[in-house]
């Protein structure tokens, strides 16, 4: 048996991308590193074996796939990436082509495809969300790289990606990086959404001293309603799940310090790169870095006391705190939306944005409902538009604002950190605001440096009568 493709990797998401690929027809080689794994993943793999080669060496992986070869890796994103190119390159032949589907930095991705440019080997930078159960039975993919080389293995990536109402989500977004600054952009507005849900967990928490037990339904609740998410599902989930050792709520359990690999910072340096301002995600990125620190913290609250109020439970403040995550979410989308159409026009690569959102309809991690609405607010609309104007969201803001106000407000006065959702709203109080106070930072510029303003009477550049010289 010759495979149609070759996967390196069998971690987490690439064990189970090989067996969703095997599941869907394609024959598929495998190797990973550590070669006793190759063994126990093809001992699980059961029927489907008959559709995989495991190897132990890489000469024999690559011998085993029909050239002109496609082979993924997924393995750890950076270095490891770089040294598994180099190794394969005097194995591979004219046409071969590596499919990096880790966490790539963009720029990695475009770094390496220039290295591989006129080689004879074919290099896409693909972006896979969806965790190991979106691996296995559908995730959502974002490719980048060659048109023509997409092509060649579309029809297996259509085969093992998510369906929503019969469209699969997967679709080649542009040349040469797109597919990894998508998927990059995807999980800075994963960070946002998951930091503002901890927000509003926090508020139930600390100001209305509800048990995990209490909160979980108010989520699942939410889960039915405009917030219909997988991220919320998933948060009902955990707050519901006991910990099997000492029976309390696991979410009690678990240490209050994040992790971050790097694709939600490279989010946010991507758009401060491009001047566009994305600060759900800053927001988000800088709360997991605070929550690191969690010893000073402790030495913090030990110098100021605790600083959590109670807060009076009723109807109506859960109902803002819903309205409160619509908002932040609606504020979050529109950055991370607005960060791709500026990498669009700097990179020419003409991102699909409606097509951007209804691939993340299914199988990745920000899926919802929501996504239907902005892959329609994009047709047909200017790649420039910003969702908070486009009029099915300015309707939804109007009504979610206020509760966004109140949550903010009442969550400041208590001493309780709302960084994202209060991000949103200064954000949004910001956008809305026709004539803004960067006048006073103009005044203060030319002031200290000659920097010249614009007048709001007449065109041209203008100094300020401030009797300073330095003559
Ligand atoms: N987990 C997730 O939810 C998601 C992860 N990703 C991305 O997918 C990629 C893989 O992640 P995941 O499966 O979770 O990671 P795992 O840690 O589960 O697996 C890592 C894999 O990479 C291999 N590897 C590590 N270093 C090297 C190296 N220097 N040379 C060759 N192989 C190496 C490992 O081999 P060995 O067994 O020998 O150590 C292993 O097969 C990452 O880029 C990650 O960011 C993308 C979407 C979701
Ligand atoms: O890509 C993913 C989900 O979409 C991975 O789970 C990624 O690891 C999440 O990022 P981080 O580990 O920084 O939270």
């Amino acid at each position: 048996m010759e495979a149609e493709i070759g996967l390196i990797g069998l971690g987490t998401m690439g064990s189970n991308l090989a067996l969703n690929i095997a599941e869907k027809g394609h024959d598929i080689a495998v190797f990973n590193r550590t070669t006793s794994k190759t063994g126990a993943f093809f001992e699980a793999a059961g029927e489907l074996r008959s559709n995989i080669i495991p190897c132990t060496s890489l000469e024999e992986f690559v011998q085993a796939i029909r050239p002109p070869r496609p082979i993924i890796l997924m393995i750890n994103a950076g270095q490891p990436v770089d040294d598994q190119i180099e190794a394969l390159k005097p194995l591979l032949s004219h046409d071969d082509i590596v499919i990096d589907a880790g966490n790539a930095n963009f720029r990695d991705t475009m770094r390496r495809n220039g290295v591989l440019d006129g080689t004879g080997l074919n290099f896409i930078g693909m972006g896979v969300s969806g965790g190991e159960v979106g691996a296995r039975h559908g995730p959502s993919i974002m490719v980048g790289g060659a048109e023509a080389s997409y092509k060649r293995i579309e029809q297996v990536l259509l085969d093992i990606s998510a369906q929503y109402e019969g469209q699969a989500c997967c679709a080649w977004l542009g040349e040469n990086g797109a597919g990894h600054f998508v998927k990059t952009i995807h999980n800075g507005i994963e960070y946002a959404d998951m930091q503002m849900i901890a927000e509003i967990y926090g508020i139930m928490r600390d100001g209305l001293g509800m048990a995990p037990k209490d909160t979980a339904p108010v989520f699942a609740g939410w889960n039915e309603g405009r917030l219909n998410s997988y991220l919320i599902e998933i948060t009902a989930a955990v707050l519901d799940t006991e910990d099997a050792e000492t029976g309390k709520p696991i979410v009690d359990i678990i240490l209050d310090r994040a992790g971050q690999k790097g694709t939600g910072r490279w989010s946010a340096i991507e758009a401060q790169q491009l001047g566009i301002p994305a600060t759900g995600i800053e927001a988000a990125v800088a709360a997991r870095s605070l929550s690191a620190l969690k010893d000073e913290r402790e030495a913090a609250e030990k110098a100021y006391g605790s600083l959590g109020e109670a807060l009076k439970r009723d109807a109506a403040l859960l109902e803002d705190l819903e309205l409160a995550l619509l908002a932040g979410k609606i504020a979050a989308y529109a950055q991370g939306f607005a960060v791709m159409s500026g990498a669009s026009a700097d990179y020419n690569w003409n991102l699909p944005l409606p097509e951007i959102a209804r691939i993340w309809r299914a199988g990745c991690i920000i899926r919802s409902q929501f996504l239907s609405t902005i892959a329609d607010a994009f047709e047909g609309a200017d790649k420039e538009t910003n969702l908070l104007v486009v009029p099915a969201f300015v309707e939804m803001m109007r009504e979610a604002q206020a509760g966004l106000r109140r949550v903010v407000a009442r969550a400041a006065a208590a001493g309780l950190p709302v960084p994202a959702l209060s991000s949103a709203l200064s954000y949004f109080d910001m956008y809305r605001q026709g004539r803004g106070t960067a006048n006073l930072i103009q005044g203060q510029r030319d002031y200290f440096g000659a920097h010249s303003f614009e007048r709001i009477d007449k065109p041209g550049a203008f100094h300020g009568p401030w009797g300073i010289s330095a003559i």
